[in-house]
């Protein structure tokens, strides 16, 4: 495993709901990545871990590799790939993502 690889294995099962976005939370640099952080809002997570992939071609590249999904954003949830922006909001509106984070935050 390369070190990239090595670091976001470490990131995703050291925090239960991590994104991988452009910019952060409170600023993102993309509207997908600011979609994604707003859902995450609207399901009552105030507090997940952002990795902000602007910041290390490593990790914006690695992050592609490492779930085989060729795009940003990415939510993880206890280390399990969730999906990008559309599959987020498709779980938003059927209720899967809340469950999801719900149960996550139980565990
Ligand atoms: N349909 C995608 C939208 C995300 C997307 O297209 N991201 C692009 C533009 S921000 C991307 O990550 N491109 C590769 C890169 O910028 O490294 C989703 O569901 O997440
Ligand atoms: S940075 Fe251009 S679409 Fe995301």
């Amino acid at each position: 495993m390369s070190d990239a690889q090595k670091q976001i294995q470490e990131i995703v099962t050291s925090h239960s709901v991590v994104l991988f976005m452009k910019g952060v939370p409170d600023m993102p640099q993309c509207g997908f990545s600011a979609t994604a952080v707003q859902i995450l809002k609207n399901c009552g997570v105030e507090e997940f871990a952002a990795v902000d992939v602007l910041r290390s071609p490593e990790i914006r590249q690695g992050i592609k590799d490492y779930a085989n999904w060729p795009t940003i954003p990415q939510l993880y949830i206890k280390g399990e790939f969730v999906g990008g922006c559309d599959i987020m909001k498709e779980m938003y509106q059927s209720g899967e993502l809340q469950k999801e984070l719900d149960a996550a935050k139980a565990a």
